[in-house]
């Protein structure tokens, strides 16, 4: 791993709305073992808006990792072109307005989760984090002080959350992080995500699920398989709040999924 993303030209973009997370024509080619090359990324050009909820869909191996990595400033060794840009500054390293959701659980199992959440909060050196405050909020009540392995996957997810929100970064980059999740406890999370960053937050989400992304997100980047290249963006007007069951019933939710669909499918 290297930290060798190329930055994003500075430009005068007086007449756009300001962006926290740009992207522009990044490619990254890696050597494999055998020497052979491997292009994982071409040409992905994107952005994410002030308080825009973006969601990233595409077929395993097409490289969404590899995007949220490279934003979060922890990108894989290789020969990259282009840039990214993270709130107008070129992004080299790890930037301390962003908060990063992996997909597999990254809760430490000797703390408990009042501990973990608060975690949260000392990395972003906000002191006075209210974790119990925040646990409540999703829906971790009178588990302070239950230790990772005393929870469900799902309680665990909540917990996850409640630690994200306690580094209150404006910006939260979340990978497949309801992924290993029932469908239920899945819909559970979507729509305390949803309650919990309001607008004010730009979120850059990836998911398999196209359900999912339709019902989180004010946009959908599909990329396409290996090499990884935007092939469409895809625009989601359903009025906020949203409600599971009411985004799948809204007409416009099947063209939505059928667009993405026939991008996806082989
Ligand atoms: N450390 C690495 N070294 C070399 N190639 C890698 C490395 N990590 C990932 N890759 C390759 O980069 C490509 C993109 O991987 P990435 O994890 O970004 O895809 P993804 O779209 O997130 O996949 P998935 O949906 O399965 O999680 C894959 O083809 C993978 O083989």
């Amino acid at each position: 791993m290297n930290a060798s993303v190329p930055a994003v030209e500075t430009r005068q973009r007086a007449d756009v709305p300001s962006n926290v997370i740009e992207l522009e024509r990044l490619s990254l080619t890696v050597d494999r073992k055998s020497g052979e090359p491997l292009e994982i990324l071409r040409d992905v050009t994107l952005e994410i808006g002030q308080g825009e909820f973006v969601c990233v869909v595409g077929p395993s191996g097409c490289g969404k990792s590899t995007i949220l990595n490279a934003v979060a400033g922890i990108s894989l060794a290789g020969r990259w072109s282009g840039g990214v840009r993270v709130y107008g500054e070129e992004s080299r390293t790890f930037d301390s307005r962003i908060g990063y959701m992996v997909q597999h659980d990254t809760l430490l199992p000797w703390r408990t989760a009042r501990e973990n959440v608060a975690l949260g909060g000392q990395l972003s050196g906000r002191s006075g984090v209210d974790a119990d405050k925040l646990l409540a909020q999703v829906g971790l009540g009178g588990f302070e002080k239950s230790y990772p392995h005393q929870l469900s996957g799902g309680m665990r997810k909540r917990a996850q959350l409640a630690r994200i929100l306690a580094q209150n970064t404006s910006t939260i980059l979340m990978d497949e992080p309801f992924g290993a999740l029932d469908y239920l406890t899945k819909i559970e999370m979507q729509q305390l995500l949803l309650q919990q960053v309001g607008e004010e937050k730009s979120v850059l989400f990836v998911t398999h699920d196209l359900t999912e992304a339709i019902t989180l997100a004010d946009r959908i980047i599909v990329i396409g398989p290996r090499p990884g290249t935007v092939v469409d963006v895809v625009p989601v007007n359903l009025p906020r709040p949203r409600r599971h069951d009411e985004v799948i019933d809204d007409p416009q939710f099947r063209i939505l999924y059928d667009r993405l669909w026939s991008q996806l499918k082989h």
